[in-house]
């Protein structure tokens, strides 16, 4: 089975305006509401190319009973703890000139309700995939990744972590299967400035020196790069198109390849049909549909380096 956890999961609120004025009252053009945060991203592509999956995590109050009826309703399995302090966050993305995006904190979680998850993970078994994606709430300490992965260590398990900064650095020396950091996080991370996919691949190959067994570096409009444990590197380039809203296209790029690996065991492939999931959820307004995926996957070519 595959299990994703969000620690942290939001409504997102994305709303089109022609212009986004500061200090104004700005009128949307039009407004969406979707189940987000990047675990529940992951469930919802999984799902849609076939993947039975568990959705675990936490919710809270309100705006968390509309993640799980919205699951609910999208067939996708859940099986969340409920807090009792706070309330689900509900993050704000303003298409307008440019993509601006407002995420919030999210609610507490206690060590009692975090030792309820933990308890849960214990039941992961050899053959299962687990993933953790996205931020954690702000008053958690950053090694909660790393407590999980060690937690459930002696599963064999393989592991897909797409955090950012200390939260992703904390893991890397437990060996997970995969992680995906974007080239501006990759940037973040050392410091440093990337201008190309060598510098890109140089860098990201530092943090399969850290630990990673497979490093997918996606670069958005850009295609992504792949280096495989078997000290491949693949670039994929993205199918013609027009940005809808990109948000969730670096979770449907970890469900595609997840999804294709499982399918075919092939890392080429895995990056192929993630690359198709990314560019159609990058060109949709909600998340892709599997037609869509399929009819762009056609247009996907990869390149060995
Ligand atoms: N503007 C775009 N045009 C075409 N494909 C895109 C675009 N933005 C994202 N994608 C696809 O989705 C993948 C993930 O997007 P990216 O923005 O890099 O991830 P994240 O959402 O994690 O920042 C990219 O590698 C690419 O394949
Ligand atoms: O947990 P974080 O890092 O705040 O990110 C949460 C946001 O990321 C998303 O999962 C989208 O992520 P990507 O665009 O990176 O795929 C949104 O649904 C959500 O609002």
């Amino acid at each position: 089975m595959i299990y994703t956890v969000t620690l942290n999961p939001s409504i997102d609120y994305v709303i089109n305006l022609e212009h986004l004025s500061t200090g104004k009252v700005n009128r949307v053009n039009d407004e969406h509401v979707y189940p987000g945060g990047k675990g529940i991203n992951v469930s919802r592509i999984l799902k849609t190319l076939g993947h039975d999956n568990v959705a675990t995590g936490f919710v809270s109050n309100f705006t968390g009973d509309f993640i799980i009826n919205s699951l609910a309703d999208l067939n996708v399995k859940s099986d969340f703890i409920k807090l009792d302090n706070g309330f689900t966050r509900i993050n704000v993305k303003i298409k307008s000139d440019e993509e601006t995006e407002i995420n919030g904190g999210g609610p507490h979680i206690s060590d009692e309700k975090l030792g309820e998850l933990f308890d849960k993970l214990s039941e992961l078994k050899e053959g299962d995939i687990l993933v953790l994606a996205g931020s954690i709430p702000s008053t958690l300490k950053e090694d909660l990744y790393e407590k999980i992965m060690e937690h459930v260590k002696g599963n064999n398990v393989k592991i897909v972590v797409d955090a950012t900064k200390n939260l992703l650095l904390n893991v890397l020396k437990y060996n997970p299967f995969l992680i995906k950091p974007n080239n501006h996080e990759l940037e973040e991370i050392f410091n440093v400035r990337l201008e190309n996919v060598e510098e890109i691949a140089v860098y990201g190959r530092e943090l399969q020196k850290m630990g990673a067994r497979n490093v997918l570096v996606s670069m958005g409009k850009d295609g992504a790069l792949l280096i495989t444990e078997n000290n491949e590197v693949l670039i994929s380039n993205v199918p013609k198109g027009s940005v809808i809203n990109s948000v969730g296209a670096g979770d449907s790029m970890v469900a595609g390849f997840i999804s294709g690996y499982i399918n075919s065991n092939s890392y080429e492939e895995a990056l192929k049909l993630g690359a198709a999931s990314g560019s159609a959820t990058a060109f949709s307004s909600d998340l892709a549909t599997k037609e869509f995926i399929d009819k762009l996957i056609q247009e996907i070519e990869v390149e060995r380096r």
